[in-house]
């Protein structure tokens, strides 16, 4: 590629257009104590929908490459800049440039009006109620405390105790497992004769993810404990297979199971047989095929249609997609479809599906230019877990490389500004081994504070107790997405917040939500970084005092958050390799930025980001030389296009197998080739940059967790 198709790509500095400032409205819920609206901050330049390259080079950052060594060292123009900014800063430790020059505006939000979906979470049934064995009952109220059953657990227990099919859908965190799970231990428990470990699987509970199925898992084992007859077991990737084996040879009755590790053992363990089984329950459907499941739920399909005698199937969901429903088609049988608000998943897709989230979730957004995203994100960390206590928080990003960066940036440098206790760093992401990734969970799910670096691996179905923060640090690559990720707070009728972070060209991301009747409140970039005023570890030496005015309140904080941005940036230039981790981190991202699905291009669009501006969010000082693919022009077939189409012949494969698998399976009805659609977890992205022991299933686009 051309130096000048490089320039053409990556110089289009972010701007919003006209139209979104006037159509997005402005809420000031979080704004108490100080108004900072976009007309006090004006910005330097003016605005434009792009930035030639001419115009650029007026910009302080070399926008695609890392100057050539020659003009880093050399001009005296450049020279003079540096020294500026070290002014400016007013220490002469802070070299950091100018992090609030050269930004695009903020636009005003304004907000359309929304009405949100309202799920109403309880009812005033109990279990008790529902005619269970006594022991049953007792269980759930003595071992998992629960009395009162959820709006969905009312109406889907009795329809499953009946023997119906089912699709359920209802919002995060409304109690979707034990809706399943206890009118299946109730129908196990009473068969007859009494059931035996030696009968092998009689119930299959498929789940996406590793930690799903152990959380799933544990809650069959509670509901079991009176009837110990009845054996759970669990299989998934990461585990020893040959564990596994022994296991399944001496009996499990209840399997849960992530659908690869389960795909493969039907084919290559004789003595899973799949002849006893009752019951499958397809959970967090919906993620099962943006995975690009497909052609395990084949095999997994086929495998008990070969074999099984009729079975009752159940199919859940929080959100609905055209995939879930043509699922939905394929595997149950006259089903019954439950849904507490809109539609349910085997009901026909709508054109635009309106999402019910909790009732006590706030829902925040924060409009931050892309250079002030690390500090500001750092900020907002301090203030949740420094400066107010008793927070858990759950930060979204969209890569294991950057979890991992941001893991060891803010561990090192956000840590040096509070007590142990107070801050404390989790990370939790797909290319972990996963004996870790297990005792992060249970750390997480047990510690009362702290925070969870993570990529959406932990997106779903996860029960992470009193979180009260999900941060949305990299956007999610659709409505769904965003709801599962917010559903890890504010769980069966409890309180949480979440932010998410848009720089002002992603601001059009508001009405998409509001389109899905999903309504965000604007909190100010400078009420997240103000909290900086509260210690004075970040005073710079400038002479601003912000008792004055407010203009000097907002130079003192400003001044704060480079102070901040300047320890960050520093830490990661004090060492190569955290130089070579940010890089991967900054690659991944722009990786992961390619992969919007085409209705969300116009909003996320690799032309819109400026590449100096964005490597000083993963705190590198300048646009890194090299990075590797390179962008590529609309159409010239690219790297990034060549990213874009290999997942694509991916995705086609996998659905030619699919369509393999049923060819030689006629007797059930197709899986629709729009499966395809199946896309990639974007989270899940790597750099490229990692050697060559990347694992081949990453590869086929599918991380090792999900086996
Ligand atoms: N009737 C109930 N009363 C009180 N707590 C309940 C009840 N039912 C379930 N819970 C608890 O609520 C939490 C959330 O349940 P669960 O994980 O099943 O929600 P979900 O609807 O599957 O959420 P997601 O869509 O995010 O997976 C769990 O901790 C569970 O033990």
């Amino acid at each position: 590629m051309t130096s000048s198709a490089e320039q053409q790509l990556c110089l289009n500095i972010c701007s919003v257009p006209s139209s979104s400032s006037s159509s997005l409205s402005c809420s000031r819920k979080w704004a108490k104590h100080k108004k900072w609206t976009s007309k006090k901050q004006k910005p330097e330049k003016k605005k434009k929908s792009f930035i030639s390259p001419e115009e650029e080079e007026d910009d302080e950052e070399a926008p695609l490459q890392a100057p050539p060594p020659e003009l880093t060292h050399g001009p005296p123009q450049k020279k003079r800049r540096r020294k500026e900014e070290v002014k400016e800063g007013g220490s002469g430790s802070i070299k950091t440039s100018s992090l609030f020059r050269h930004n695009p505006e903020i636009p005003e939000i304004l907000r359309p009006a929304v009405a949100q979906l309202k799920e109403k979470v309880f009812t005033s049934a109990s279990f008790s109620d529902l005619h269970l064995h006594p022991h049953l009952v007792a269980t759930l109220n003595k071992v998992l405390n629960v009395s009162r059953l959820t709006s969905i657990q009312q109406q889907t227990i009795p329809a499953l105790l009946s023997g119906r099919d089912a699709a359920v859908r209802s919002q995060t965190g409304s109690g979707k497992t034990l809706s399943y799970a206890v009118p299946l231990v109730q129908r196990l428990q009473a068969s007859e004769p009494k059931v035996s470990r030696s009968d092998g699987p009689l119930a299959l509970v498929v789940v996406p993810t590793r930690e799903l199925a152990l959380q799933t898992y544990n809650t069959f084992q509670k509901l079991l404990k009176p009837f110990t007859w009845i054996v759970p077991g669990v299989l998934m990737g990461g585990e020893k297979k040959k564990a596994e084996k022994a296991r399944i040879r001496k009996g499990m009755n209840v399997v849960v199971s992530t659908p690869g590790r389960l795909a493969d053992h039907i084919q290559n363990t004789l003595s899973l047989a799949l002849s006893a089984v009752r019951w499958l329950v397809l959970d967090e459907a919906d993620r099962i095929l943006d995975l690009g499941f497909d052609r395990e739920l084949t095999v997994i399909l086929n495998g008990l249609n070969r074999t099984g005698p009729t079975r009752q199937n159940v199919l859940l969901s929080a959100t609905l997609s055209p995939g879930v429903t043509r699922l939905a088609d394929v595997c149950l049988h006259d089903p019954i479809s439950i849904s507490v608000s809109g539609p349910a998943p085997s009901d026909p897709p709508s054109q635009s599906e309106s999402f019910a989230v909790p009732e006590e979730l706030q829902q925040f957004v924060v409009l931050v230019p892309s250079k002030v995203r690390l500090v500001c994100l750092a900020a907002f960390i301090l203030d949740q877990c420094k400066f107010s206590h008793s927070n858990k928080i759950i930060v979204f990003v969209s890569s294991c490389e950057a979890v991992e960066f941001l893991h060891l940036l803010f561990g090192s440098v956000l840590t040096r500004h509070a007590a142990n206790q107070e801050l404390s760093f989790l990370r939790l992401h797909g290319n972990m081994r996963q004996e870790e990734r297990s005792q992060v969970f249970h750390q997480f799910s047990a510690s009362a504070t702290g925070v969870l670096l993570c990529t959406d691996v932990a997106a779903r179905g996860l029960d992470l107790p009193q979180v009260t923060w999900i941060v949305q640090y990299t956007p999610p690559s659709s409505t769904a997405e965003y709801v599962h990720r917010v559903g890890r707070t504010a769980r069966i009728g409890g309180s949480g917040n979440s932010l998410l972070f848009l720089t002002p060209a992603e601001a059009t991301f508001i009405t998409e939500l509001a389109n899905h009747n999903i309504s965000v409140s604007e909190m100010k970039l400078q009420d997240v970084l103000s909290c900086l005023m509260k210690d004075d570890a970040f005073k710079g030496r400038g002479k601003y005092h912000s008792q004055t005015s407010p203009q000097a309140l907002q130079q003192d904080i400003r001044e704060r958050a480079t102070v901040l941005q300047t320890q960050l940036e520093d830490f990661v230039h004090s060492d190569a390799r955290w130089v070579q981790a940010a890089k991967k981190a900054l690659q991944s991202f722009l990786r992961a930025y390619t992969t919007y699905p085409a209705h969300l291009k116009q909003v996320f669009h690799l032309r819109r980001l400026h590449l100096g501006h964005t490597a000083k969010s993963f705190g590198l000082r300048d646009a890194p030389q090299g990075l590797s693919p390179g962008p590529a022009p609309r159409g010239h077939g690219g790297p990034w296009d060549r990213v874009r189409s290999r997942n694509q012949n991916q995705a086609g494969k996998r659905a030619g197998n699919l369509r393999k698998n049923q060819n030689q399976n006629p007797g059930r009805k197709r899986l629709h080739p729009g499966h395809r659609e199946a896309v990639l977890i974007r989270s899940e992205f790597s750099s490229g940059l990692e050697g060559g022991g990347a694992k081949k299933r990453r590869k086929r686009g599918i991380t090792e967790e999900e086996d």
